[in-house]
Parts: C-alpha cells; sequence; structure tokens
C-alpha cells in the first residue's frame, strides 16, 4: 500500500506591497479527508491557495511530494499534480465536456501528440465523465450546462489532469441543495485517493461534509479542527462576531452556533 499524501504547508507568507495578505500560514492537509478553509471575507483563503498553484508569489514552503511548490512555476505545479478551480467556472463554453476534457488531459500528453486526431474516447476521459456524472452530456457544448454541472466539469477537468490535489474555490457557490448535495457526493467519491482542500462560506456544505476545518482570519490560522471543534472555539466565535457588525449572514454565524434567530424567536 503506497503511503497517504499531505500537502504541507509551513510558514507560508503572501506579501503584497508591506500588506499580509497571508501571514505565516502552518498547515498540513491529508488525503482521504475533506479539509475545508473557511473564514471571514479578506481572511487570505484564495490569496493560500494562489501562493499554493503559483498564480501569486510566496515565501515560506508547500512541500507536497516531495517538492516545494512554492519554489515552482504554475504550470510545473499543475504537471506535478496540483490543480484547482475559480470562484467563476472557466470552461470552454463553446466546446463540448469532451473536448473540454480532452483539453485537461492534454496536460500530460506531449505537444506533438496533441495535434494528433484521437480515435475514441480515452478511458481515463470516460471514466472522469462517468465519476462527474455528465457521460449523457459528453457532446453537449459546455456553455448549454446547468451552473452545477459546469463545476463538476471542472472538476472533472481535474481528475483528467490526474490532480492528486484540489483546491477548490467555493464550488456550490450559487448551486440548489440538490447540486450542492450532489457535489458534496462526487467530492467524498474522489477524495478517498485525493488530498482535497475546498474553500467555503456555505455553512451547511462545511457541516455536512467536512472532515477537517481550519478557519482563517487575517492572513493567519486561528483554529482547525472537526466543525464542533471550531464552533466551540472562542476566537472563532469573536471573529464571527466582529464580523457579523459588519456582513457576516446568519449562515456565516451558525458555523460557531451564533445564529440566534431562534432564541430571539423564543424569547
Ligand atoms: N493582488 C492583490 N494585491 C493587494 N491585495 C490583495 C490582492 N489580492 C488580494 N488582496 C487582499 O488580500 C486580502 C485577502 O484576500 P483573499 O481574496 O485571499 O481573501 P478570502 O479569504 O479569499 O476572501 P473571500 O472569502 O471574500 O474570497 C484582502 O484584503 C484582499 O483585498
Amino acid at each position: 500500500m503506497s503511503a497517504v499524501d499531505q500537502l504541507v504547508l509551513s510558514g507560508v507568507t503572501v506579501d503584497f506591497d508591506g500588506f499580509k495578505a497571508v501571514d505565516g500560514v502552518d498547515l498540513t492537509m491529508t488525503q482521504g479527508v475533506l479539509n475545508f478553509l473557511i473564514g471571514p471575507n479578506g481572511a487570505g483563503k484564495t490569496t493560500l491557495v494562489d501562493a499554493v498553484t503559483g498564480l501569486v508569489d510566496g515565501t515560506g514552503t508547500a512541500t507536497f511530494r516531495g517538492a516545494d511548490l512554492l519554489t515552482m512555476k504554475s504550470h510545473k505545479i499543475v504537471r506535478h499534480g496540483v490543480g484547482r478551480t475559480f470562484q467563476t467556472a472557466t470552461v470552454f463554453e463553446e466546446l463540448s465536456v469532451l473536448q473540454n476534457l480532452d483539453i485537461a488531459g492534454g496536460v500530460h500528453r506531449k505537444a506533438w501528440r496533441l495535434a494528433l486526431p484521437r480515435r475514441g474516447v480515452p478511458d481515463y476521459v470516460a471514466s472522469a465523465l462517468d465519476t462527474i456524472g455528465l457521460t449523457h452530456l459528453a457532446d453537449t457544448p459546455a456553455g448549454y450546462l446547468a451552473h452545477g454541472q459546469k463545476q463538476w466539469l471542472e472538476i472533472g477537468m481535474l481528475l483528467v489532469q490526474d490532480a492528486s490535489v484540489m483546491l477548490l474555490d467555493e464550488p456550490v457557490a450559487g448551486m440548489s441543495a440538490e447540486e450542492r448535495d450532489a457535489t458534496g457526493d462526487l467530492l467524498r467519491r474522489v477524495g478517498a485517493d485525493r488530498t482535497i482542500v475546498v474553500i467555503e462560506h456555505d455553512m451547511d456544505f462545511v457541516r455536512n461534509y467536512a472532515d477537517h476545518v481550519t478557519v482563517m482570519h487575517a492572513g493567519k490560522v486561528l483554529a482547525e479542527g472537526t466543525v464542533t471543534e471550531v464552533q466551540a472555539d472562542p476566537r472563532v466565535q469573536e471573529v464571527y462576531l466582529g464580523h457579523a457588525a459588519a456582513v457576516a449572514t446568519q449562515e456565516e454565524l451558525a458555523v460557531v452556533g451564533l445564529a440566534v434567530e431562534d432564541e430571539e424567536e423564543a424569547s
């Protein structure tokens, strides 16, 4: 049996002209565990993922399978098995589902082979189509897909890239309840043999699917543990309470047990 993979961040810092959007983050994310990254707006969650995937410069180390991702260019990071999605789906709308997957899979093919006509659907693409539940829509232009289906296609694109680490930025934003459940089930399926990190504000989703939660605030890790553990942490409650004065929703407050509408109604 092969060893369990881990993505290990140590002292990761991103400095934008003196402003530390990410400030000395130490974090270990383990294969087979659904890791969630939460925290108020501006906490540094996306910037942390940007650093790990080579989109912004960071200091410290982010080690995966013996390599420090912070020293690598973004295309090398993809080849090293680390993939991500963005808050807004980035599929090619005019190309079919199958073509999107085929292009994403090209990351591991030599350039001259990309130009060759492909015969049939390669097994790994068929398998990804099946996993994301879009086999019946393989020839449909991605632009015609429902919102949730586009997000699943993006996850499929990471599957065909053979991403062993998947960093997903708010994958269920704007989804229906059914789509959110289907996404959670999909993440459980693909997460067993991968390292998954989900940035999420949807606290119902976090409660239902998170195995391990890291709370970020002002660029730092404020707390980590199970949902129950972080909910019980007074520092987490304080951050969300302070944030409540500005923009926190009842949903966000609920994660730390601060959705008070029931008590108010009762009194
Ligand atoms: N390129 C940049 N230059 C300067 N500041 C930036 C840059 N990108 C992000 N920031 C700032 O860094 C901080 C962290 O932003 P980030 O988007 O990482 O937070 P977040 O936790 O992902 O928030 P959200 O939940 O709203 O997506 C914010 O104050 C943001 O304004």
